[in-house]
């Protein structure tokens, strides 16, 4: 039995390199849309994660066979006895992902029937899945809410739609392309979620022979194919974690160079994280004589010395500042001279984690109002969406809990910044995104141990 809690004896700048896999928000996403294809999927550089044994799990259940590739990272489904499987065990499932609400789709198309267990994932907000439900109904299915569950059919198929997320959802957005793509005629979905993670999905169902074309202003249309085929995938690294690192450079003054990290993806963090007064180097691949291998690219991030400057930001959807990148960064901002403002206009209760911040030292106050730019949609009610950060803060040991998983990642880094020892439990929470975190943090020299 693992003992769930981390001894981190901090002060100490990180240095040194390490690499990060697939996005944990595509390689899912992806997983399930292999549910959709008629043949074997393959996809590359898939991360040991907690999330990816949840939905290969799920898979298995509803008869994908899932296995190890050749190559390290390699992961083969093959959905040919999807028709065959029972799935009587689904609720071991429940709670552990929110994955399972994209299944509704792929189901229905291959087996007329669904069934969704309760779900689970960060607890940052209520995440209702009232735009799923509506998308789904629209298509077609008819959808009967259980306290265990939801139970899905689809009589009369699914048909393709016109729909209009009141606002963004990433999930919403890949709920509509997984059942869109084998649905009859067109489904055209306005207001969608553009994200990286959205776009390399298009790219996978592509693969599929799916037929998608998206346009500007956040519209995507679908037009359905009977049958889709298995695909061969190499998904965008994760930008979330490369962010997290570059952050735990940051606040412990050290110096990371995060391999496979993409600038591109990572530009509204890397504007950021220049604002703060980190620096960073975009080192791109290089391939050298033929027979010696090349060097893969990523992105050195360092703390210059001397001091970092407060910052107003706010988080946003693509192409704004990710709501995922927040946590990381307010620890760092925890060490910037002045006040910086933080607006999370994301998710309604994404600031709980600062209390343990401040714990720490730090000097974290939060509001109900919208500080900082726009107005968003829990302004004037009762969300602690804000928070004021004054800095420089002297951080010290604590023991801390990790409620969540980014909020987990930055208790590791206050931590880590922090002179003494502290104690974090729940670390098991961090494998639910990152792979090997504590390998990692051994390479960069950070002390560790489990209790
Ligand atoms: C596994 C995965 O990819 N998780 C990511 C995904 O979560 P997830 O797909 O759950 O996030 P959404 O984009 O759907 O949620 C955004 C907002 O829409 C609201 N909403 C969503 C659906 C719905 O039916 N009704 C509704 O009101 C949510 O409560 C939230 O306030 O995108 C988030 C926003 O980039 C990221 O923080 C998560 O890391
Ligand atoms: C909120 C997150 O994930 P999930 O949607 O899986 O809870 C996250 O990755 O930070």
């Amino acid at each position: 039995m693992t003992n769930d809690v981390l001894v981190v004896h901090g002060g100490s700048p990180l240095h040194g390199q390490i690499r990060v896999r697939g996005a944990k928000n595509l390689v899912s996403k992806a997983m399930v849309a292999a549910l959709l294809g008629e043949t074997p999927s393959r996809l590359y550089d898939v991360p040991r994660i907690r999330d990816v044994e949840v939905v290969s799990g799920l898979l298995e259940l509803h008869g994908v066979k899932v296995s190890d590739g050749a190559d390290d990272g390699e992961l083969v489904m093959d959905p040919t006895n999807v028709e065959s499987a029972t799935a009587d065990e689904i609720n071991v499932h429940a709670g552990s992902s929110r994955i399972p609400i994209l299944f509704c789709g792929p189901l229905l198309h291959r087996l007329g029937r669904a069934f969704i267990p309760d779900l689970g994932g960060c607890h940052i907000g209520p995440r209702p899945i009232d735009f799923h439900i509506q998308a789904l109904r629209q298509f077609g299915a008819i959808v009967d809410k259980t306290p265990e569950g939801m139970h899905l059919t689809a009589p009369n198929g699914l048909h393709g739609t016109k729909l209009e997320l009141p606002y963004p959802s990433v999930g919403a957005t890949e709920q509509v392309l997984l059942t869109a793509v084998r649905a009859e005629g067109v489904t055209e979905l306005r207001n969608a979620a553009v994200e990286p993670e959205i776009i390399d999905l298009i790219c996978v169902l592509q693969k599929m022979g799916a037929i998608i074309t998206v346009h500007t202003d956040r519209v995507i249309e679908i037009k359905g194919v009977p049958r889709l085929h298995g695909y061969q995938h190499k998904p965008i690294p994760d930008r979330i974690e490369a962010a997290s690192w570059a952050a735990a450079a940051l606040a412990t003054r050290g110096e990371i160079e995060v391999l496979g990290a993409q600038q591109a993806d990572m530009m509204t963090f890397l504007n950021v994280f220049r604002s703060v007064g980190g620096q960073f180097e975009v080192t791109d691949a290089r391939a050298t004589r033929p027979g010696v291998p090349g060097t893969e690219g990523g992105i050195r991030f360092w703390h210059p010395g001397g001091e970092l400057q407060a910052v107003a930001l706010e988080t946003d959807v693509h192409p704004g500042l990710m709501t995922d990148w927040q946590q990381p960064l307010v620890v760092a901002l925890t060490q910037a001279r002045g006040l910086s403002i933080v607006h999370e206009t994301v998710y309604e209760q994404r600031l709980g984690y600062t209390e343990a911040l401040g714990k720490m030292g730090a000097t974290i106050q939060v509001y109900r109002d919208c500080l900082g730019g726009t107005p968003c949609r829990f302004g004037r009610r009762n969300f602690k969406h804000s928070a004021v950060i004054a800095g420089p803060a002297k951080l010290h040991a604590a023991d801390l809990v990790i409620p969540d998983l980014r909020a987990g990642f930055s208790h590791l880094i206050a931590a880590l910044a922090a002179e003494g020892t502290s104690r974090v439990y729940g670390v098991d929470l961090i494998n639910r995104g990152y792979e090997d975190f504590e390998g990692k943090l051994a390479a960069l020299g950070a002390r560790s141990e489990r209790l």
